[in-house]
């Protein structure tokens, strides 16, 4: 049996379940493919995590990185749990506004946050802005000069601490684009001006380090780095540094290859660190703020698909094709990602072949698994990847015009679409006619 799956997923006919409800029932109700959530084990990790905060008697923040999956409902989620969330774009921060989430708890990220954006900010009296860099600060002082209004910011920080993870997900090292770099002054000059800004109240300090992280020692880099920042600060400019922001990045095990520690062993080591560094410096304790995406709606996470067509090659391999692939999740072709499925109709069957999941995407990379061991399988059965909760639904795509799929969230045994599949209307709606001159 797939080790992912414990027996209290599978139900009395030995099917997958998800939050008590079958999946087979789910794919026939709402069609493939399907991103399906179990938000009882979102709650849970946010619990987790809160958890841990609250055992450490420290002020604390559990934001969640919303670029990991974005939606009305999510959000709605999040506002049960009291968390913070933080966003990257107008789009995350409007669906934010959608949703009714409190915008006080809001950050807003990004590396380059257009003027409008900073403006949408500041008139829906967002939270936190976390500033990037020097022509940030120049839109903001702007914007401000014709607003009454004070803001909070963050001022994020590159680390120089290279994260062990694939180099197109590490944003800690020295020549990352985020943030200001320390050893050249860049950070200092960058306080200096926002503390300039009368309107402008700098909380604390951000840095974030990498995606899908399985060792500790840099997020202990990261959090003795920033105490070490504050405290030159403090002595420099008599800077008091409230929020010491470590980012997210915790890794969630996605394949038998993949070994991370526990989430909230992650917390507890960061906490430990800022406590012990903290203490050394003389300094007052900062509440300290995490921002999980991944490790938050990552497992949580299925897609159903439909299996269609196969194609055997003798003494080589054998494909079989499933109704999604890079349009759902791109993260296999971009990250080289890996992901395990099972058969929704018996999870525990045995396997009889290896085979490679391709997708029905124009790319002969759109493959799903390099090599998934099934039972046999037949045109119409459900496959369910599982794990597929963070980075797949938020960067799907329409490519070769192929609409995205709907989302459900289920919980105590009752499902609930929260986006609806798109439809070939929703695709062509922007298009417009090409008035001909002949
Ligand atoms: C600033 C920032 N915070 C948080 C995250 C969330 O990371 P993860 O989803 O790996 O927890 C990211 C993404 O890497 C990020 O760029
Ligand atoms: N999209 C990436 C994570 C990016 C994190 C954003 N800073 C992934 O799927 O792993």
């Amino acid at each position: 049996m797939n080790d992912q799956i414990s027996s209290n997923e599978i139900n009395a006919a030995g099917h997958l379940q998800i939050g008590g409800v079958d999946t087979l029932h789910l794919a026939h109700k709402y069609g493939t493919p399907l991103l399906v959530y179990d938000v009882a084990r979102i709650r849970n990790q946010m619990q987790r995590f809160r958890d841990v905060f609250n055992q450490e008697a420290v002020q604390y923040e559990v934001s969640y990185a919303s670029k990991a999956f974005s939606s009305v409902a999510i959000y709605q989620v999040m506002k049960q749990e009291h968390a913070h969330i933080d966003v990257v774009s107008g789009g995350e921060l409007a669906t934010a506004i959608k949703a009714k989430f409190p915008l006080a708890k809001v950050s807003f990220h990004g590396n380059n946050k257009s003027r409008d954006e900073l403006a949408m900010a500041l008139d829906h009296e967002v939270g936190t802005i976390v500033v990037d860099n020097f022509h940030e600060i120049e839109l903001l002082k702007e914007l401000l000069a014709n607003r009454t209004q004070t803001v909070d910011v963050q001022l994020r920080i590159t680390p120089g601490i290279a994260a062990h993870t694939n180099s197109y997900i590490a944003t800690g090292q020295v020549d990352s684009k985020f943030g200001f770099d320390v050893e050249s002054g860049q950070a200092d000059k960058a306080l200096q001006q926002l503390l300039a800004i009368s309107q402008v109240h700098v909380t604390g300090l951000h840095a974030h380090i990498g995606s899908q992280i399985f060792d500790v020692q840099g997020f202990e880099g990261v959090a003795r780095k920033l105490v070490e920042i504050a405290a030159d600060w403090h002595q420099k400019y008599d800077f008091t540094a409230e929020v010491l922001n470590v980012g997210g990045g915790f890794g969630i095990k996605y394949s038998s290859e993949d070994h991370p520690i526990n989430p909230e062993d992650f917390v507890r080591a960061i906490v430990q660190v800022v406590k012990k560094s903290i203490h050394e410096q003389n300094l007052v304790m900062p509440a300290i703020w995490i921002e999980p995406g991944r490790s938050i709606v990552g497992p949580a996470g299925y897609t159903l698909y439909t299996i269609g067509s196969r194609k055997d090659i003798p003494g080589l391999l054998s494909y079989v094709s499933v109704d999604g692939g890079m349009g759902d999740n791109i993260r296999p072709a971009l990250y080289n990602a890996k992901y395990e499925s099972v058969l929704a109709r018996d999870p525990q069957a045995p396997t009889v072949e290896t085979v490679k999941i391709a997708g029905k995407y124009c790319e002969s990379g759109d493959i799903l698994s390099e090599q998934q061991d099934l039972p046999a399988t037949q045109p119409g059965d459900i496959l369910v990847m599982l794990d597929t909760g963070a980075y797949d639904y938020a960067m799907a795509s329409n490519y070769n015009r192929n609409p995205r799929p709907a989302v459900v969230f289920v919980e105590n045994g009752h499902d609930q679409l929260v986006i609806k599949r798109e439809t070939y209307d929703d695709l062509t709606k922007l298009d417009l006619d090409y008035q001909l001159n002949d």
